[in-house]
């Protein structure tokens, strides 16, 4: 695996190697030494799938709070999606900035969001799953939001948004005493 930076310190995105034979492919979707850059110390410790059926639909933008906040390693094991990481951290250069990464079961890409960021992606092809793996457990008394429309970010999602969760159009718009979360 092969990790790239992007320009929001913590958040990567890994290169999967993909063998293939006459049989089909193998790849590794996690090593804890080679996404050593990424992790650190941290482990992971709980792992979700999610399926999201329409094209449109957007899950997110979700964090944890600290001390309950978590590294996300977030990979698309069928479909294809636009996977988007937002800078929470007071006091990062980067605050309030996005960046975004096409995941797909095709081209075996994984995106590591760090602690602070929000995570939220929109399905570019029709019941596209994603596999998530968690530095922290699921805890919802520590869960945050923004919304996917948030002025203050200006996601560019390539499709109108749809099929958001009641949860989801529930975030409140952040206003401007908003100087981001601690960790
Ligand atoms: C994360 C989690 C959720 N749940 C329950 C809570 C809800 O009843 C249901 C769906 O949860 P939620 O609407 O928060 O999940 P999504 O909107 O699909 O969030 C997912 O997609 C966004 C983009 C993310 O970044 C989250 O990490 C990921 O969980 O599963 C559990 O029971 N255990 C868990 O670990």
């Amino acid at each position: 695996m092969k990790l790239i930076e992007t320009e929001i310190e913590g958040l990567f995105i890994a290169e999967t190697t993909v063998i293939g034979d006459e049989r089909g492919t193998f790849s590794r979707v996690f090593c804890q030494e080679e996404l050593g850059d990424a992790l650190g110390d941290r482990v992971i410790r709980q792992a979700n799938v999610s399926m999201t059926a329409a094209v449109g639909a957007v899950r997110g933008m979700h964090f944890q709070y600290a001390p309950r906040a978590e590294t996300k390693i977030v990979r698309c094991i069928e479909g294809q999606v636009y996977d988007v990481a937002v800078d929470l951290r007071r006091g990062s250069p980067t605050f309030l900035q996005w960046h975004g990464v096409e995941l797909s079961s095709e081209n075996g890409l994984a995106f590591i969001i760090p602690e602070g960021c929000a995570h939220g992606f929109q399905v570019l092809k029709a019941n596209s799953r994603l596999l998530y793996l968690h530095t922290e457990f699921y805890s919802p008394a520590h869960e945050g939001g923004v919304r996917y429309d948030e002025p203050r970010v200006g996601i560019a999602w390539p499709l109108p948004p749809v099929h958001l969760s009641s949860r989801d159009v529930g975030h409140p718009f952040l206003d401007a005493n908003f100087h981001g979360v601690d960790l």
